[in-house]
C-alpha cells in the first residue's frame, strides 16, 4: 500500500516536472520570438539601418542599404542620382579645356625623409601635354617666350610657369588655404598637365615606398578611431582619408595591367575584391567621402556659378560653365538628397576649436607627405586629390556663417580644378562599386578563388564588426 502511494506521489512529481518543463518551454519561445520581432523592426528602422550596410542578395551581388553613416543620404538613393546625373555630367565636365589642366608642382624633396620612390612601370611618370592643346590664357604668363612654357615631362631642370597668368585667373582668388600645404599660391617649381593625358590607374607603385606613406598618414596624421567613438569630429579625417584611399584602389583594379607582354588592361575584379569589396567600412568611408565632397559643392553653388571658367576657347567655356550651373542646381539631386552631409554638426562643442585646429594641422601634414609618392602619376593625382579635400574642408569649415557665406568664400582656379576631378573621381569610384559588386563575373570569380567557407566566414565577421 505504502509502496503503492510513494509510486503515485512519484507519478504526480514526474506529471508535474513535465508541466513545468512544457511551460518553459512555451514562454521560452513566446519571449524568444518576441525578441526576435522587435530586434528585427529596430534594425529595419531607419535610424539604425546603416548597421546594415552589406547584404549578400540571392543573385549573388553586393547590395548596400540603409543611411550613409554619418551623412543624410541612403545607399540607394546615392547611386540612382549619382548614375543618372551626377556620372555623366562630371564625365564631360572633365573633359573641357578648362578643368583638364592641373597646376602642379611635381618636382619637390619629401620634407620627411629621403625620396626612396620606385616606380615598375614606365607608365609611372606624367606625360607631356601638347602645345596645341593648352589654353591659350594659362600659357603666356607675363610675356615668357613660347618655347620656354610648361608641361615638360621628366625635365626638372625646364623652365616652368612660376607666375600666375591675370587673364585666366580673372575672378579667381590667389588666398592661401589653411588647409593644405600645396596650393597655387606657393611660387616654387609648377607645371601644367594634361590630366586626360594622365589617367589615374595601376602604375605598379607599391612596396615599402607606398606602404610608408599609408602609414604614415594613418598612424600620425589621422588614427582609426576606435568603434565605440562617437565624436564626428575624431573619425571625420580618418573617414575622408579612407574613402579617398578606397577610390585610388578602385582605379587601380578597374585600370589594370593584366598581361605585361602583350600589354593588356582591364578590370582585375580579385584586387577590386580583396582591397575594397569585403572591407564594408572601406566602401562606407568611400560614399562618406563623396557625400562631403558633394556637399561642398553645392554649398558654393552661387560662387562657383558666377565664376568666370576661361580657357581661351570661347564655346567650350560656355560649355563648361552651363555644366557646372547643370551640377550645382540639379532639381533630381535637390530632390533625393538635398543635404549631403550636415556641416553644420561639427565643431560646436567646448573643444570644437581645438579639434579643429588639430584636424587642420594633420590635414596640412597629408597634404605634405604627397611629397613624398615616389612615383610621379601617383604623385599627381595624390596632390590632386588631396588639394581637392582641403578645398572641400575650405568651403565647409573656413568660413564663418552660413548666410554671408557667397561674399567672403574665395577660391583659387586650381582649387576649383582639383574639387571637380575629385568629385567625377569618387563618382567614378562608386559606379564601379556598384557595377562591378553586382557583377556576375565577381560573383564567379570570388567563389572560383577562395572557397565559399571562408567567404562566408569573411561576410559573417564584417556583419559582426559592425554589432
Ligand atoms: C597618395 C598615393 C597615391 C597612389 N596612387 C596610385 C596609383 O595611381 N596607381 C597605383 O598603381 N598605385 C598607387 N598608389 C599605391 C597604392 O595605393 C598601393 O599602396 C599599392 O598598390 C600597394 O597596395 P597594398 O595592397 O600594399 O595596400 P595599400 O593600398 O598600400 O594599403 C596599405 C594598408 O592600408 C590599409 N588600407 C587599405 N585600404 C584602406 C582604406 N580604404 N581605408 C583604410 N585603410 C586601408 C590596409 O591595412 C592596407 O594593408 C598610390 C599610393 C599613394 C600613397
Amino acid at each position: 500500500m505504502v509502496e503503492v502511494q510513494i509510486r503515485s506521489k512519484k507519478l504526480t512529481n514526474g506529471g508535474k516536472k513535465k508541466n513545468r518543463i512544457w511551460w518553459w518551454t512555451v514562454v521560452g519561445a513566446l519571449i524568444a520570438v518576441l525578441l526576435a520581432t522587435s530586434l528585427n523592426q529596430w534594425r529595419n528602422s531607419r535610424k539604425f539601418s546603416f548597421i546594415r550596410p552589406l547584404c549578400r542578395c540571392s543573385e549573388g551581388s553586393y547590395k548596400y542599404t540603409g543611411i550613409i553613416e554619418d551623412c543624410c543620404c541612403d545607399y540607394e538613393t546615392v547611386d540612382s542620382v549619382n548614375g543618372a546625373v551626377l556620372y555623366p555630367l562630371l564625365q564631360e565636365l572633365v573633359t573641357t579645356p578648362f578643368f583638364r589642366y592641373f597646376k602642379v608642382k611635381l618636382w619637390c624633396d619629401c620634407p620627411f625623409w629621403p625620396d626612396d620612390g620606385m616606380c615598375r612601370l614606365r607608365d609611372c611618370s606624367v606625360c607631356e601635354c601638347p602645345e596645341n592643346e593648352f589654353p591659350e590664357p594659362f600659357k603666356r604668363p607675363h610675356g615668357l617666350p613660347k618655347e620656354d612654357l610648361v608641361c615638360q615631362e621628366g625635365k626638372p631642370e625646364a623652365a616652368v610657369d612660376r607666375t600666375l597668368d591675370a587673364k585666366a585667373f580673372r575672378g579667381w582668388a590667389v588666398v592661401d588655404n589653411p588647409w593644405t600645404n600645396d596650393d597655387e599660391t606657393d611660387n616654387g617649381e609648377m607645371t601644367y598637365v594634361n590630366l586626360q593625358l594622365n589617367p589615374e590607374r595601376y602604375t605598379g607603385y607599391t612596396g615599402p615606398s607606398a606602404r610608408r606613406i599609408w602609414d604614415a598618414i594613418y598612424s600620425e596624421n589621422c588614427p582609426k578611431y576606435s568603434s565605440g567613438e562617437s565624436c564626428q569630429e575624431k573619425k571625420v579625417l580618418y573617414k575622408l582619408i579612407s574613402g579617398l584611399h578606397s577610390s585610388i584602389s578602385v582605379h587601380i583594379a578597374t585600370d589594370y595591367l593584366l598581361d605585361e607582354n602583350t600589354n593588356q588592361w582591364g578590370a582585375n575584379l580579385q584586387l577590386m575584391y580583396d582591397r575594397v569589396l569585403k572591407h564594408p567600412e572601406r566602401v562606407q568611408n568611400l560614399y562618406f567621402t563623396f557625400l562631403f565632397v558633394l556637399r561642398a559643392v553645392t554649398k558654393a553653388a552661387t560662387y562657383l556659378e558666377q565664376a568666370e571658367y576661361d580657357s581661351g576657347n570661347h564655346l567650350e567655356d560656355l560649355k563648361a560653365h552651363s555644366l557646372i550651373r547643370q551640377l550645382v542646381h540639379n532639381p533630381k539631386l535637390q530632390a533625393a538628397c538635398p543635404l549631403p552631409f550636415d556641416e553644420a554638426k561639427l565643431w560646436q562643442g567646448q573643444s570644437g576649436p581645438e579639434l579643429k585646429q588639430q584636424t587642420q594641422k594633420q590635414f596640412r601634414n597629408i597634404s605634405a607627405l604627397m611629397d613624398c609618392v615616389g612615383c610621379e602619376k601617383c604623385r599627381l593625382w595624390g596632390k590632386l586629390q588631396v588639394l581637392g579635400l582641403g578645398t572641400a574642408l575650405k568651403i565647409l569649415f573656413s568660413v564663418d556663417g552660413q548666410k554671408d557665406q557667397d561674399q567672403t568664400l574665395q577660391l583659387q582656379r586650381n582649387e576649383v580644378i582639383a574639387l571637380m576631378n575629385l568629385l567625377n573621381r569618387l563618382s567614378e569610384s562608386l559606379k564601379s562599386v556598384t557595377d562591378m559588386g553586382s557583377s556576375a563575373a565577381m560573383d564567379g570569380l570570388i567563389l572560383q578563388n577562395s572557397d565559399k567557407v571562408s567567404l562566408i566566414q569573411g561576410l559573417r565577421e564584417s556583419w559582426m564588426a559592425q554589432w
